[in-house]
């Protein structure tokens, strides 16, 4: 944004009054997805058939694939704008002008664009229940969700009168598994590149991205649900429920859904709260055995192993200068990984970790055993794997690259087209898999996997906290004891290195799999090797165990 429409727009604010007590401020919902989902017919839905409410729109697309924002200059009769070929009230659609919601540039526009419908709506004396923000189809919600958190820090004005308040993801029921399978990259498709105004530079997968944008909804919308039958609609519902356990499902024909469900009107949801992190967490403790009885842990000897990853993050930093590095640690979203296992170089994490208070009480049907056969489990241990034991594993997962034309291809069974080639590679049939890595070659960095369809990554995520220096770690107690749990008990030599994945996949052999990754941990000799090397680099933080709750401090 200008500097000039920066002022104007901030000159205007006077012309809002300052919430009184009571009054709640308007909620916003983040809508995503891909190309071609049904995004704008749901908009179009949203503006004709309210149910009653007020809803503001926020239209942000690139403009070569934004037909929608032209559309809504195209100013008509009596303030009348048509919107994807209706006639609905101007003020009620804001564009965000060259705009990309997936470049950190559109901060600026997306306050100005809240701040323009707060004053129009102020202006008419009509103020909306609902403020609605579309992402373009290649925007990144965590991103956004980010952008939402560093405005709240800067203090805008336009978030003292409307706040995140949750998330919703339209999904092509009718291609979304062909895309997740696809091994195209953002880069490889014309349209979701080009325009007059923007370029979008990544080297994204796109099932990458679309894996992100179910993951990170409170509501995936599973439209164009006329184009498939009952059975493709209940195994979509289901791999969907898998990817993110929290989220409600709805299928719609042509974005005819409960707005009064979807924009609800609750306090923030769980979701628009989280971080990277969290919501890592919310699936992982899907993923678990609920019992929790069972200790997979190599060298742990407690039974009673810390399990507890319940999330209540209070306190939050409210500093937009800060950089203070205990805020982070977590959701570490730079992408170089640092080959460095003495690292100690804080670009390595700690983008801001921002602690909130959620409470995550959604219930979801987990029932492993369905009749899709779909599945999950998190792998869990307290050795490091050896690189190239794991290398070897990593190259089993049914990721085919660009040049494997001649070899088997990857299917989810019953969905693409080919026949299920029998294979004994037990990692074939894994849809979904992502958590934390110890890997012996790094020992004071945690990495995080990530792979969807085919798409495999394995990042550095920052530094274990038992190598974080004590000044550096958070004072909130609740994430303290999120902390702790990480680091087991006190009979866990390693402080909170662990393997945490999560596996999500069809007909998945549990059993199998884990085989193959407890062949990647160390072995006693090769940890004799490694406790030797670490010693050189001690930790910095243990825990007292003794202590009620259990705290850090500072290892003698
Ligand atoms: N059969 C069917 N077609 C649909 C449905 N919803 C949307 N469409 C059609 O799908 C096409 C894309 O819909 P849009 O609403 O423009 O999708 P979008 O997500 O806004 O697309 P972009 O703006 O390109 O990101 C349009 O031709 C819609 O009419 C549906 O439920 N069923």
């Amino acid at each position: 944004m200008s500097e000039d429409g920066d002022a104007l727009v901030r000159q205007k604010c006077c012309l809002l009054d300052p919430l009184t007590p009571s009054q709640e401020k308007i909620p916003i919902s983040l809508l995503s997805g891909f190309l071609g989902s049904g995004k704008t017919t749901l908009l179009q839905e949203m503006l004709q058939n309210k149910g009653g409410l007020k809803v503001g729109i926020v239209v942000n697309d690139m403009a070569a694939v934004n037909i929608d924002s032209k559309l809504v200059k195209t100013e008509t009769k009596r303030g009348l704008t048509s919107f994807a070929g209706e006639l609905v009230d101007s003020s009620d659609v804001m564009e965000l002008q060259n705009g990309c919601a997936c470049c950190s540039a559109s901060e600026e526009l997306l306050q100005q664009a809240i701040m323009k419908l707060l004053i129009v709506s102020a202006e008419r004396e009509d103020p909306f229940d609902r403020i609605v923000i579309e992402l373009s189809g290649v925007a990144e919600p965590k991103n956004i969700r980010k952008q939402f958190y560093e405005m709240e820090y800067a203090g805008h004005p336009a978030l003292d009168y409307a706040e995140l308040r949750n998330m919703v993801t339209v999904v092509d029921a009718a291609n979304f598994l062909s895309m997740y399978q696809s091994a195209e990259g953002i880069q490889d498709r014309a349209d979701l590149i080009e325009d007059d105004n923007n370029m979008v530079f990544t080297d994204r997968k796109i099932v990458d991205l679309l894996t992100e944008q179910v993951e990170v909804a409170d509501y995936v919308l599973l439209n164009k649900a006329d184009l498939v039958n009952d059975g493709q609609m209940e195994r979509l519902k289901k791999i969907v429920s898998f990817l993110n356990p929290t989220a409600d499902i709805i299928p719609s024909k042509f974005g005819k859904v409960d707005l009064s469900v979807v924009l609800g009107s609750e306090r923030s949801s769980w979701v628009a709260q989280a971080d990277d992190e969290d919501d890592f967490r919310s699936v992982e403790v899907h993923g678990h055995d609920h019992s929790h009885t069972e200790c997979n842990d190599a060298d742990c000897k407690d039974p009673s192993h810390a399990h507890d990853h319940s999330h209540a993050h209070d306190a939050a930093c409210t500093d937009p200068t800060c950089t203070d590095t205990s805020h982070s640690h977590h959701a570490h979203t730079h992408d170089a990984a640092c080959d460095d296992p003495e690292c100690t170089d804080a670009s390595h994490s700690h983008s801001h970790s921002h602690s909130h208070s959620h409470s995550h009480s959604h219930s979801h049907n987990d029932d492993p055993e369905t009749k899709f056969g779909i599945t999950s489990f998190v792998y869990t241990r307290r050795r490091p794997f050896h690189p190239d034991r794991l290398k070897a594993v990593i190259k089993m997962l049914p990721i085919k690259s660009s040049s494997s034309s001649g070899k088997e291809g990857w299917v989810i069974p019953g969905v693409a087209a080919g026949s299920r080639e029998q294979s004994d590679n037990p990692m074939r049939n894994i849809l979904r898999s992502k958590g934390f890595v110890w890997l012996s070659t790094y020992h004071r960095v945690a990495l995080f996997w990530s792979h969807a369809g085919q798409f495999f990554d394995l990042k550095d995520f920052g530094m274990y906290w038992a190598a974080t220096p004590l000044k550096f770690w958070p004072k909130s107690q609740d994430e303290l004891k999120e902390i702790i749990s990480d680091f087991g008990s006190k009979e866990c030599e390693w402080g909170d290195r662990r393997q945490e994945i999560v596996f999500i996949g069809v007909d998945m052999q549990k059993e199998k799999i884990e085989a193959l990754l407890d062949d990647c941990l160390l072995t006693d000799e090769e940890m004799e090797l490694y406790r030797e090397s670490a010693s050189e680099f001690p930790d910095l933080v243990t825990v007292d165990w003794s202590a009620e709750p259990p705290r850090p401090r500072l290892r003698k």
